[in-house]
């Protein structure tokens, strides 16, 4: 059975994805169903939400500034999920947490518990393939949340290959080689790499890393699915910057 992510993303033409810290607002984890409703509502089709975390190796600068706003209103695991069980959304969440948090809180109460709310799916960036057992041992199907596999666009077609082999919900192409943070180059080849990648999967393929103009989106969409975008948002929400947020969503889902 097709599991409710993929089916959700399946058939939109051009996927948009914004990642948001979650506690990082005024009013904490308050804020969180505001913020949903926002993106939402400029017509986001999927959100992830970010587990703020004191050793956020993939994050760049702007990333662990709001992890490190959201710690310091003593925003935890715990109070996030309880949060998300009352959230109300018609589309799926996204949650992007490492490791640690998540192997503290307990790993099958953690999806137990995150089954209960609006999460169809999860990126735990510092879990490679190769040790996401520790995950996949208490994943059943009835949870409905798919695993999202990050995908690095130099990594070598067999290597690809491997990773999307079983992959769920959609592929995460890492466009860069780094850390997450708007303004990014890119290189040349880059959209070639993106178009073999589609080539190895039917599953929608979104590009994150670095995309923050329009140019960008518009440059993505045109060889893969859509695109995710973080720091970006992060910061012009943030700096309250709303508007631009609604606009910026709106423009590229258009
Ligand atoms: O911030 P950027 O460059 O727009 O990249 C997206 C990114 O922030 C988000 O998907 C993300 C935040 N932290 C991560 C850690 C690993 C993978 C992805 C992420």
């Amino acid at each position: 059975m097709m599991k409710t992510l993929e089916k959700q993303l399946r058939g939109i033409e051009k996927i948009f994805i914004p990642y948001i810290m979650a506690g990082d607002h005024e009013r904490g984890l308050d804020g969180l169903q505001e913020t949903i409703s926002l993106l939402e509502t400029a017509g986001a089709s999927a959100i992830e939400i970010g587990v703020p975390f004191s050793d956020p190796v993939a994050d760049g600068p702007v990333i662990e500034q709001a992890g490190l706003r959201s710690l310091a209103k003593n925003v935890s695991l715990t109070a996030i999920i309880e949060t998300l069980k009352t959230v109300k959304t018609e589309i799926p969440l996204v949650m992007m947490g490492y490791m640690n948090p998540i192997y503290q809180y307990g790993t099958e109460k953690f999806l137990t518990e995150l089954s209960k709310t609006p999460v169809k799916g999860l990126i735990v960036p510092d879990v490679p393939k190769e040790a996401q057992n520790f995950l996949t041992d208490f994943l059943t199907a009835e949870m409905d949340i798919c695993l999202v596999q990050l995908v690095s666009l130099t990594t070598g077609v067999e290597r690809q290959k491997l990773l999307v082999d079983g992959a769920e919900g959609f592929i995460y192409a890492v466009a860069v080689n780094g850390v997450t943070g708007a303004g990014a180059t890119y290189s040349d080849e880059l959209d070639e790499h993106i178009s073999t990648l589609s080539n190895l999967t039917d599953l929608p393929v979104c590009v994150g890393f670095g995309v923050s103009t329009l140019d960008d989106v518009a440059r993505f969409n045109k060889v893969s699915s859509g695109v995710i975008v973080g720091s970006k948002i992060v910061r012009d929400l943030h700096e309250g910057k709303i508007e631009e947020v609604t606009t910026f969503i709106q423009e590229a889902t258009k």
